[in-house]
């Protein structure tokens, strides 16, 4: 055998062995969530994970819930199983925009913690000796959430979608769509995705290769791509409705059914985010996103700090009684799966 065979199938081996491992510990991946105050991002966590993530807000009363805002980057983790596959799942809830005048602080915190988990990463490569235990938090996707105004994108939206941009995966998605009608949201989602082009947000558009992808594959994100920004329903309540569970929000004037593709695009975005792109999108975190940061950071010639040296880790776990149960932070992996 060739030199080069026997490196190709030591590779071979070692992806297969990681593969086990990722298949037995569960595939790490990360999801933030942004956007402004009260646009039902906790709510959306706990509808995407099937449990309660993060506790439900009494907003009956004022004061209680102003101190259970969301008012921290709060990563937790998920253990999940889609289509037979363990999910280390990390969601990262993040303080709402919008109760500031100026919101630069909140987002510089958004910012910095997608480059820091950059950071992280860098210093662990630069290492002589790598840290088994070493924890690679990188976000692969970030849901960015756009108040359901009926108008077009705000400044700030524009401005920040802008800079996430540049740093992870970011999709846009039209919140609490229930409160407008098809036709209106039909024309909100026109007019943002006319500003998504005209102010060249580089957002994840579900770009296809002609010449690589094989037709189902460009059918499908062709599909995707037209549902742009993702309309989301997000509710913690069920009901049965001939003889199904379903999750819903109940109206005096009617229900409307979060997984139901008539009303709204969750059940899509939540398999394409768990499923069918998940390594697509961890694939461009590390391939391009990760590479241009990296790149930008050594061309700069700055210094890179192990890990663990850097400030406390923000990473904390939550309690619950749930189908799948939110734990301590997503388990210590080599850097990629
Ligand atoms: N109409 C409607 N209301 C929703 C939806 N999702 C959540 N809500 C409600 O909106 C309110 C705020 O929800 P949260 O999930 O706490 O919002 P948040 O964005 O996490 O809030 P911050 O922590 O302040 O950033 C709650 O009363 C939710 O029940 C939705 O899809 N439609």
């Amino acid at each position: 055998m060739s030199h080069l065979g026997s490196v190709a199938n030591i590779a071979l081996m070692a992806t297969k062995t990681h593969r086990r491992k990722a298949v037995k510990k569960g595939l790490t991946y990360t999801i933030m969530i942004v956007g402004s105050s009260g646009l039902g991002k906790s709510t959306f966590v706990n509808t995407l994970c099937e449990s309660n993530v993060f506790p439900k807000i009494d907003y009956s009363n004022a004061e209680k819930a102003a101190l259970e805002k969301t008012v921290r980057v709060s990563p937790v983790s998920v253990d999940m199983e889609e289509d037979g596959i363990k999910l280390a799942l990390t969601v990262i809830d993040t303080p709402g925009f919008g109760d500031n005048i100026d919101n630069k602080g909140a987002f510089t915190d958004i910012l910095n913690f997608i480059e820091k988990q950059y950071d992280d990463v860098l210093a662990e490569e630069c290492r002589i000796k790598r840290n088994p235990k070493f924890q690679d938090n990188r976000v692969h996707v970030l849901l960015y959430f756009i108040p359901p105004t009926g108008h077009s994108l705000r400044e700030m939206d524009i401005e920040f979608m802008k800079k996430l941009g540049t740093r992870t995966n970011v999709i846009p998605v039209v919140a609490k769509s229930d409160t407008m009608t098809p036709s209106e949201l039909q024309s909100f989602k026109k007019r943002v995705n006319e500003d998504i082009a005209h102010y060249q947000i580089p957002i994840y558009n579900f770009p296809v290769d002609e010449e690589e992808d094989d037709d189902e594959v460009i059918e499908e994100n062709n599909e995707l791509r037209n549902l742009l920004p993702f309309s989301i329903i997000g509710s913690e309540e069920e009901v049965i409705m001939n003889g199904r569970r379903v999750r819903c929000r109940q109206y005096p004037w009617g229900t409307v059914e979060v997984d139901n593709s008539r009303h709204c695009d969750f059940s899509k975005l939540r398999y394409m985010l768990l499923s069918s792109h998940l390594h697509e999108l961890k694939e461009i975190t590390h391939d391009f996103l990760y590479e241009q940061y990296r790149t930008e950071r050594l061309s700069k010639g700055l210094e890179i700090t192990p890990a663990e040296d850097i400030g406390d880790s923000p990473y904390s776990s939550v309690q619950n009684s749930g189908q799948n149960t939110p734990s301590a932070p997503a388990s210590p992996v080599p850097v990629r799966n």
